[in-house]
């Protein structure tokens, strides 16, 4: 891929889910974006107006019906279930609002286990890149600690290790710090924030907190599906 290729382009994309005949409703009306290398980027927007189903269309989690997305500049729609988890595995990695941690591994495991079963084969030094990322984050002390032994922004740290094990070039994020306190979601933020300029990662944040969007270098706004305004924010 060309480097001034955008990370993600959606042209005229479309969603609908269908309720059954003739209840189709359109959540996504035609929208066009340009994602490109190492953005940090907020997706606001009230609730119920279409973030989290945008999100999961850029994740490849859901088709859209229309339009065209191209993820790395390649043209998504029509692609076959492994094409998809292939390229969603070479381009992103998914920060939720809930850890989703294994309960049952410490987090040195939870962090190399994804590496070790993405495309079926063992990635040479998981583990070791495992241990880099989570000393660098702060969390060499707690390599051996089980999610339960840690607090809330411990978790939501390990979990974003995870995300950037693979070096993706996009972290998709939904709401990674809608669950947590204030100290531990600016804490949280500060990190995102420090590997964006340390690895160039683009982040795509979607967030409810407006101290969390004035701090993003640019914002997009969903309002019913569409996009009302996408303008860059100075630093502040
Ligand atoms: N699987 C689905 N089937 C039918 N309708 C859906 C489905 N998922 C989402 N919707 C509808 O799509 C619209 C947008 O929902 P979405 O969850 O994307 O909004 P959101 O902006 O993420 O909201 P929130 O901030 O509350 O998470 C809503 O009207 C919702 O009811």
């Amino acid at each position: 891929m060309d480097h001034d290729t955008p990370l993600v382009q959606l042209d005229g994309l479309r969603k609908s889910y269908n309720l059954g005949r003739p209840n189709e409703v359109e959540v996504l009306h035609g929208l066009a974006l340009q994602v490109r290398r190492g953005e940090f980027v907020a997706l606001i927007g009230p609730s119920g107006s279409g973030k989290s189903t945008l999100l999961n269309v850029l994740g490849l989690l859901e088709p859209p019906t229309a339009g065209s997305y191209r993820l790395l500049g390649e043209e998504t729609a029509g692609l076959d279930d492994t094409t998809l988890t292939r390229l969603r595995g070479q381009a992103l990695g998914f920060v939720f609002q809930f850890h989703h941690l294994l309960p049952a591994f410490t987090a040195l495991e939870n962090v190399t286990l994804p590496m070790l079963m993405r495309d079926g084969r063992i990635a040479p030094a998981a583990e070791a890149r495992a241990r880099e990322l989570l000393g660098a984050i702060g969390l060499g002390e707690a390599l051996h600690k089980k999610p339960g032994e840690l607090s809330g922004g411990m978790q939501q740290r390990v979990a974003m290790a995870r995300a950037l094990a693979s070096r993706p070039p996009l972290v998709l994020a939904d709401e990674p710090t809608g669950n947590l306190d204030r100290h531990s979601a600016d804490e949280v933020f500060a990190l995102m924030r420090r590997l964006h300029e340390e690895l160039g990662t683009a982040f795509l944040v979607v967030t409810h907190d407006p101290s969390i969007a004035a701090r993003c270098d640019r914002v997009i706004e969903l309002v019913d599906g569409r996009i009302v305004s996408d303008r860059p924010q100075a630093k502040t």
